[in-house]
């Protein structure tokens, strides 16, 4: 990728022990800038010489505040979230807490530090609430609140707003103004990416990926990381005046700019690591029903046992209903060009940290799962049977 050339200064990115905040500082700190990487947890991989890193909670002033200590900051990629997917959907008081109150947070620090830019990490669910969406664009209006599937992209949208109003507004001891943009990415993938693909691989292990969903012509989009990192540097050297502030208070969707069937996106990964891709197609209605049942198992058992939902209702819009981005405001303004990746690299990464299938006895192994699995879609169905007014 020819990288775009990005001056010697100092980046605060939050969210920066996560899969994308941590790439994105590692990408920068390449290419000379100074990183501090601000988290609630340290990363999981050693932090390269030169990188400072400062644990604290964006729900925390003081702490944020602290980040800043002793340095210029020039721009603030924030990054941290909290809700996107599994079991951590179903906590609406801490999402609230870390995405709006904590970017409310990140704002006013920038304000009261002097710092000029801020770049913030948003997703396509701002605008997407289970409708169908094809090439949208950034014209899109917000939805109304009631309308979000979900806590997190109901909550990702209030900050979105809200840091793109921040744009213009005054920094602290005449420094001039602060501006603002916002990314709005697909699903992320990548090489040890942690969030969805270590979750698809437990369920292929686990022999629960019998079947896949919806439509086969429905479309979704995916971002590699990489690309991610790339549009983040773009955007923030588009909030400077040599490139006449053309990103300031705009938002921007970003993907790999390749419309996909969400389970054939995935296909590579498993048949790279030795798996059958499933013949057996359910309907969507009967997967949203299926969420539904297992949200209410969460609710009911999560106090006692808090495991990972099998799927939540949002994801199964995000996998199963066709949404799809135009590039070309990005294209245009920024300068994004997507670059062209697979899954390969995943699979080799799956497989060199021991996944891949290889026991005969998988299959006696699982066998809770499976009936388990069963017992929910018989149930789904019925629900979804009476729902629709059929007896039973
Ligand atoms: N992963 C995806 O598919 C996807 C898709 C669209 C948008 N996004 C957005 O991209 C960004 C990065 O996603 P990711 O997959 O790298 O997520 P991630 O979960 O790996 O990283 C988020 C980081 O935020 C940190 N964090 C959470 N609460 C915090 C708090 N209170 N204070 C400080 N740090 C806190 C976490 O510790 C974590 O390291 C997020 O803003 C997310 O909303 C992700």
């Amino acid at each position: 990728m020819d990288s775009p050339r990005f001056p010697k200064e100092t980046v605060l990115i939050t969210g920066g022990s996560g899969y994308f905040g941590f790439r994105l500082g590692c990408a920068l700190h390449q290419k000379g800038v100074h990183v501090i990487l601000f988290d609630i947890c340290s990363p999981a991989q050693a932090i390269p010489e030169g990188i400072k890193f400062v644990q604290g909670d964006i729900r925390r002033f003081c702490e944020v505040e602290a980040a800043f200590q002793d340095a210029e900051v020039a721009c603030v990629f924030h990054v941290a979230s909290y809700g996107m997917s599994g079991r951590e959907q179903l906590k609406p008081k801490l999402i609230k807490e870390v995405n709006v109150d904590g970017t409310d947070n990140i704002i006013r620090a920038c304000q009261q530090r002097g710092v000029p830019r801020l770049v913030y990490t948003s997703t396509f669910n701002v605008i997407f609430g289970g409708q169908v969406i094809k090439n949208g664009d950034e014209s899109l209006p917000y939805l109304p609140l009631h309308l979000y599937p979900d806590h997190y992209s109901r909550t990702k949208m209030i900050a979105e707003k809200n840091v793109l109003e921040a744009n213009g507004s005054a920094l602290e001891q005449g420094k001039g103004i602060l501006r603002t943009c916002a990314l709005r990415p697909a699903g992320i993938y990548g090489p040890g990416e942690q969030r969805h693909f270590p979750r698809i691989v437990s369920y292929l292990e686990k022999g629960l990926f019998k079947f896949v969903y919806g439509d086969p012509e429905s479309l979704v989009e995916f971002i590699h990381v990489d690309n991610l990192v790339h549009a983040h540097i773009l955007a923030a050297l588009a909030l400077k005046a040599d490139k006449g502030y053309v990103a300031s208070g705009q938002p921007y969707f970003v993907s790999d700019g390749k419309p996909v069937n969400n389970f054939e996106f995935f296909r590579p990964l498993v048949e790279g690591l030795g798996y059958t891709f499933p013949s057996i197609r359910l309907p969507l209605a009967l997967i949203f029903y299926f969420a539904i049942l297992t949200e209410l198992t969460h609710f009911i058992l999560g106090r006692l046992y808090n495991f990972q939902p099998f799927l939540t209702r949002t994801e199964v819009y995000k996998t199963g209903v066709t949404h799809y981005f135009s590039l070309e405001k990005a294209k245009k303004e920024l300068g994004y060009e997507a670059q062209p990746y697979d899954l390969q690299e995943m699979v080799e990464w799956f497989r060199a940290h021991g996944h891949g299938k290889n026991s005969e006895h998988e299959g006696l192994r699982y066998l809770l799962w499976d009936g388990l699995l069963v017992l929910l879609l018989v149930m789904s169905l019925l629900t979804w049977l009476s729902s629709a007014g059929l007896s039973v």
